[in-house]
């Protein structure tokens, strides 16, 4: 096992869901397409179609933040929601700057016209957690920040990140002060709807929460196998 996403003695209830499904982080962790972006050895097709899928799942990204201030019972969960959808329209496309610049292509050439079918899953996934409950949506939509944050920190506190590496400006985005008290602050609302939740509930947050982070890994294997839609051909 390699580096847990849970500090030793963080309690709560989203130190607990880090824990028992660590397992996923490392899946996520080990992916071959996350290990081609720590090597530098992804293949051109691979990076564009990631690209093209996750400029998809960030404008859905913010749309279920929209679900979120619809759900926000005050002021203060309003202005978690609003916060996040301007970070997100304002910052996230730097992320996908140094890949395209990799693959040689303008982000308006990298559009995807079609949702492939894991990255169409996750967002329809995340899409029926904002028709839930406030924790059930927050447990969905935390696995996107936590796992991003978590192995950019793993990956560039192991050893220097050398200027030249092909996607330093993809790593050092999510390892940057961008975001991390943003899901600090993320975990901490979600521990509190938890500790005011009962067990049905908080079972569909564990829920909803395992399963975006079976669709993070799954977003990897769809960039990396080039996912689309032909049916199988049978044989
Ligand atoms: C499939 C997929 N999962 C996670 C992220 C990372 N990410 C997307 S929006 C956001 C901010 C959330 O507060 C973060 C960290 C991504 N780009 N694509």
């Amino acid at each position: 096992m390699g580096v847990l996403p849970v500090a030793p003695g963080e309690t709560g209830f989203t130190a607990e869901l880090g824990r028992r499904h660590a397992d996923l982080f490392e899946a996520f962790y080990e992916h071959p397409f996350l290990k081609g972006l720590r090597e530098g050895s992804l293949a051109r097709e691979q990076v564009l179609h990631y690209v093209g899928q996750d400029y998809q799942y960030l404008t859905a990204y913010v749309r279920c933040y929209g679900l979120g201030l619809a759900l926000s019972p005050d002021r203060e969960w309003m202005r978690f929601f609003h916060d996040g959808v301007s970070v997100i329209l304002a910052e996230e496309g730097h992320a996908h700057e140094a890949l395209c610049a990799y693959a040689g292509v303008s982000y308006e050439e990298a559009q995807a016209d079609r949702l492939a079918p894991s990255a169409q899953a996750y967002i329809n996934h995340m899409t029926a957690a904002g028709h839930d409950t406030l924790g059930v949506l927050l447990a969905a939509l935390l696995p996107c920040p936590w796992t991003y944050l978590w192995a950019a920190a793993r990956f560039t506190g192991e050893a220097p990140l050398d200027p030249d590496h092909p996607f330093h400006g993809w790593w050092s985005f999510y390892a940057g002060a961008y975001e991390s008290d943003k899901l600090a602050r993320t975990r901490e609302l979600l521990d509190r709807v938890a500790a005011e939740a009962g067990p049905a509930e908080r079972e569909r947050m564990e829920r909803a929460f395992v399963t975006s982070c079976h669709y993070e890994v799954r977003f990897w294997e769809m960039a990396w196998s080039l996912e689309d839609w032909t049916p199988p051909d049978g044989s």
